[in-house]
């Protein structure tokens, strides 16, 4: 299968190298950028020396027609809804790692991300790329939406809950932190390092793009129109997301009860893996994996469900789901390419 990856020089796109020089089914043919056209990937990531040495190319619609049988699209908000159109009329397949296509209601993508949405044909035909909860459509799909990174942990920890009726949706709290590298790869007054270093920061409470896509998920599987409250926070280190979710527990239930659930949910899902009654997962479990870990806890005493989820912002957060999407939508084993065990300590 020939790839081509546009935004190749983000850490979205470096993070899709890393696992695709070694997925067996696929060859990269294309790296396309904004401002590096001619320059080698080399000299932006030394580490890819003797591993891709590969230049970065224009974005050209003949070239891919030839070439390019998928395309992955790890551009900023706003790229791939303005470029995507043409190649799906092409009939390129495309997983797209940006927000521009996950919203299926347009106006809420305007009113979140201020900006224009994608024309409706090209959402009508995106499909939500959370795999295990859209693993049956994903199958079919010619153009996958792929979740934000906050969206895949918080969903994973709560879909169990909601489907088993466990929870009061409309009571749910998500408390999520997030490792610098989910800012990109340009740096910032927020993410320059004398900021971040020895400090946590709480960032868009309330405003964050994700609050609309958690919704728009929880809603469809609790079957009610659902709010949460979502807050967001940065923390000194490069890669990791935990989110860590509290709900109102409809009717008492014992723990380990919870538990079972849970593990009887995701028996078939590889990549998620639930803890022991009182252990909790860290970010560092989950690290430059593809892995979603999940702990759980019954508060008694307050009536609450407690979920921790951990994720790899860059992996199963974007770049990792994204190719377990692809495995999914060429029927390849949904681990291939995808089989690394967590990078520890
Ligand atoms: N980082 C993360 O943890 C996660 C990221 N995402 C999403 O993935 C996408 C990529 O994120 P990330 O890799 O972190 O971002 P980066 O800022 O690190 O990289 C962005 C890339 O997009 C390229 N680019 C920018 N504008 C254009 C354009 N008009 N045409 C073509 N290429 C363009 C840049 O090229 P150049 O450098 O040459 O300008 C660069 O290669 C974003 O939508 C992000 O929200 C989703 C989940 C997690
Ligand atoms: C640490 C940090 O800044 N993280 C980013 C998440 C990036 C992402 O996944 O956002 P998209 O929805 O645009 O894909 C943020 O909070 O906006």
């Amino acid at each position: 299968m020939k790839i081509g990856i546009v935004g190749a020089n983000g850490y979205g796109g470096v993070e899709l190298i890393r696992y695709l020089v070694n997925h067996p089914y696929v060859e990269i043919k294309l790296l396309a950028s904004h401002s590096s056209n001619g320059n080698s990937i080399v000299e932006q990531y030394p580490h890819l020396q003797g591993i891709l040495e590969m230049n970065i190319s224009e974005l050209n619609i003949e070239d891919v027609k030839e070439n390019i049988d998928v395309l992955f699209f790890a551009t900023p908000s706003g790229v791939s809804k303005e470029l995507i159109p043409q190649y799906i009329e092409a009939g390129i397949k495309i997983i797209d790692l940006s927000g521009d296509l996950r919203l299926q209601d347009g106006s809420l993508y305007e009113g979140w991300y201020k900006n224009t949405p994608a024309p409706p044909f090209a959402l009508d035909k995106a499909i939500y790329g959370l795999t295990e909860l859209n693993r049956e459509l994903i199958k079919e799909a010619t153009l996958v939406a792929n979740p934000g990174c906050y969206p895949t942990a918080t969903l994973l920890g709560l879909i169990p809950a909601l489907q088993h009726k466990l929870i009061d949706g409309n009571s749910i709290v998500i408390d999520g932190k997030s490792g610098i590298s989910g800012a990109g790869r340009k740096t910032s007054a927020t993410t320059h390092y004398s900021e971040i270093n020895e400090n946590v920061k709480a960032y868009k409470l309330g405003k964050h793009q994700h609050i609309p896509e958690i919704e728009q998920i929880v809603s469809q599987i609790g079957n009610e129109n659902i709010t949460v409250t979502f807050s967001t926070h940065l923390v000194p280190m490069t890669r990791g997301i935990m989110c860590t979710m509290y709900a109102n527990l409809k009717e008492p239930i014992n723990e380990s009860k919870v538990i079972s659930l849970y593990e009887d949910y995701y028996k078939d899902d590889y990549f998620v893996r639930i803890r022991k009654g009182g252990t909790w997962p860290a970010t560092k479990e989950v690290t430059g994996s593809n892995f979603c870990d999940i702990g759980i806890t019954v508060d008694e005493r307050t009536n609450k469900l407690i979920i921790v989820a951990v994720i790899d912002n860059v992996v199963k957060g974007a770049a990792g789901q994204a190719i377990q999407n692809l495995n999914v939508m060429y029927g390849w084993d949904e681990k291939t390419g995808l089989q690394t065990t967590p990078l520890f300590p």
